[in-house]
C-alpha cells in the first residue's frame, strides 16, 4: 500500500478509461426518494481531469482527441470507478481510549448512564484536555490515513472533547492543520454542546450561555468551523437549549447539525426541520412526525448504523425515511466511545442487511448525499464536469461488489483532486 505524496503538483492532468461502470451519481444533490437509486452509470466509461477538476466524463469510445502523453493515464481495466466517499459524521480528533466501556455496555450498563456517572464522553474530555496539539494531530493523522484506504476523500470532524474554549479551539485547529497536510479533505464542526463539563454539573443553562457568549464568538472569529452541532438528548441538551444554541450559531453565519433522537425520541428531528438544519444525525428513535419534518424541510438524515450496532440498539428507519422523501446519507460516526470504527465496509454491510437499503441507495448515501450533509454538493460527491476529481477505483467491475463482498475493503485506488493518493495495486 503506497499513499502517494499529497504535495505532488495539483495541476497534473489525469485520464481514467475503460471503467466497466463509471458511477457518476450525476444530477441534483441531495437525491431523495426513488432518485436515490439513480447512479447514472456510464458503461465502459472514461474521465478527464485537470487542476483537480473534472473536465469531461463519458464513454471511453467518445473520449475527446487528447495528447495522452500529457496525462497520467489509468486504465481501469474493466473495474468500477465511483466518486470518493464522504464520511459526513465523525469525531476523529480525541485523546485516550475507552475500551472498558464497550464491555460495560455489553453487560447492560446504558450509554447515557455511563455519561451521567462522569464517564463516557467526559472521560475522553479529560484525556483530550490533557493532550498537546501535536499528540492529537499525530493520532488523528493515522486515523485519516485508515479512512483514505477505504475510499474516504472528505470527512466531517467534530470538536466536543474539550468543552472549554482552549481545548475546543485546539481540536478545531488540529483539523485545520491536517486539512493542509494530508489528502483527506476535512469539514470542521464545532460541538461545544456535546456534554456538560464537570465544572457546570447541574448548571446546563449556564453552560449553554458560556458556549454562546464566549466559545462560539472565539470559534467564529478564527473561522475554523463551518458547522455547529449539539447532542440534543434527554439528560444532555434539551430541545430549548439546543434551539437557543443553534440559532445563536446560525446568527453568526454557521450552518446547523444535530445529534437528534438517538436514544430518546425527544423531538430532535422536528427541531432540525424547524431550524432548517443541514443535517439531523442518528435518528434511531425519530418519530413519523420527525421524519415528515425532515422531508418537508429538505434536511439530510445522516444515518449511522455502526453506532446502533455497537450500542446494540435498534436501527434508524432508513427505509421509511427514503420512502418518505428524506435525503439519506450514511456515515461511520467514528468516535472513541459509542462507535470506535471508521469502517466504511461495515457501514455498507449494515446498511444493506439491517437498513434494507439497495446498493445504489448506499452509494448515493455515501457520495452525493454525504456531500450535501456537509454542504459541499456543488463541489464533490459526483463525477461530472466542474466537480472535484475525487475518485475511487474498486477491485471489481460493479458497485454491487461493495455489498456482495460483505465487510471487505475492495478499494484499490483513491484519487483526490486529480492525484493518486492511495494505491493497493501497482
Ligand atoms: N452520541 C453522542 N456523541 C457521539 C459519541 C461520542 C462518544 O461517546 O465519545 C456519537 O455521535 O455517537
Ligand atoms: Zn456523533
Amino acid at each position: 500500500m503506497t499513499p502517494a505524496g499529497f504535495e505532488q503538483a495539483s495541476n497534473a492532468k489525469i485520464l481514467i478509461k475503460h471503467a466497466s461502470e463509471l458511477v457518476t451519481c450525476a444530477g441534483q444533490a441531495p437525491k431523495k426518494g426513488a432518485s436515490m437509486n439513480d447512479l447514472n452509470i456510464i458503461p465502459d466509461g472514461a474521465l478527464l481531469a485537470e487542476n483537480g477538476i473534472i473536465t469531461w466524463a463519458g464513454a471511453t469510445a467518445e473520449l475527446p482527441a487528447i495528447d495522452e502523453t500529457q496525462y497520467t493515464v489509468i486504465d481501469a481495466g474493466g473495474r468500477c470507478v465511483l466518486p470518493g466517499f464522504v464520511d459526513s459524521h465523525t469525531h476523529f480528533v480525541f485523546g485516550g481510549y475507552r475500551p472498558e466501556e464497550f464491555f460495560w455496555r455489553l453487560n447492560g450498563t446504558p450509554y447515557l448512564e455511563i455519561l451521567s456517572r462522569g464517564g463516557g464522553i467526559l472521560s475522553t474530555v479529560q484525556a483530550t484536555r490533557a493532550a498537546a496539539a501535536a499528540e492529537l494531530k499525530q493520532s488523528a493523522a493515522k486515523r485519516l490515513a485508515e479512512m483514505l484506504s477505504m475510499g474516504v476523500t472528505t470527512v466531517e470532524g467534530k470538536s466536543g472533547y474539550g468543552l472549554d474554549c482552549d481545548t475546543e479551539l485546539r481540536q478545531l485547529s488540529v483539523m485545520g492543520e491536517l486539512n493542509q497536510e494530508q489528502p483527506v479533505e476535512i469539514v470542521p464542526t464545532f460541538l461545544g454542546a456535546h456534554a456538560v463539563p464537570p465544572d457546570y454539573k447541574g448548571k446546563t443553562d449556564e453552560y449553554v450561555e458560556y458556549i454562546i457568549n464566549q466559545v462560539l464568538p472565539a470559534v467564529t472569529k478564527q473561522g475554523i468551523a463551518e458547522f455547529c452541532d449539539v447532542f440534543c438528548e434527554q439528560g444532555v441538551f434539551s430541545i430549548d437549549q439546543s434551539r437557543k444554541l443553534l440559532q445563536a450559531a446560525q446568527n453568526l453565519g454557521m450552518k446547523a447539525k444535530l445529534h437528534a433522537d438517538e436514544i430518546v425520541a425527544l423531538g430532535g428531528a422536528e427541531l432540525a426541520g424547524e431550524l432548517k438544519a443541514v443535517s439531523a444525525d442518528h435518528l434511531l428513535q425519530a418519530t413519523d412526525a420527525g421524519i415528515a419534518a425532515l422531508a418537508e424541510n429538505g434536511v439530510v438524515a445522516t444515518v449511522l448504523p455502526a453506532t446502533a450496532f455497537c450500542l446494540r440498539e435498534s436501527y434508524a428507519r432508513a427505509r421509511t425515511m427514503i420512502d418518505s422523501g428524506v435525503p439519506v446519507a450514511l456515515a461511520t460516526d467514528f468516535n472513541p466511545g459509542s462507535c470506535f470504527t471508521q469502517s466504511i465496509p461495515m457501514v455498507i454491510a449494515l446498511a444493506a442487511i439491517q437498513l434494507k437499503m439497495t446498493a445504489a441507495e448506499i452509494v448515493t448515501a455515501l457520495t452525493c448525499n454525504g456531500a450535501a450533509a456537509v454542504g459541499r454538493q456543488d463541489k464533490i460527491g459526483s463525477l461530472e464536469r466542474g466537480k472535484q476529481a475525487d475518485i475511487i477505483i474498486l477491485d471489481y467491475p460493479s458497485h454491487l461488489f461493495l455489498v456482495y463482498n460483505a465487510g471487505m475493503n475492495i478499494v484499490d485506488k483513491v484519487i483526490k483532486k486529480g492525484q493518486v493518493v492511495f494505491s493497493k495495486s501497482k
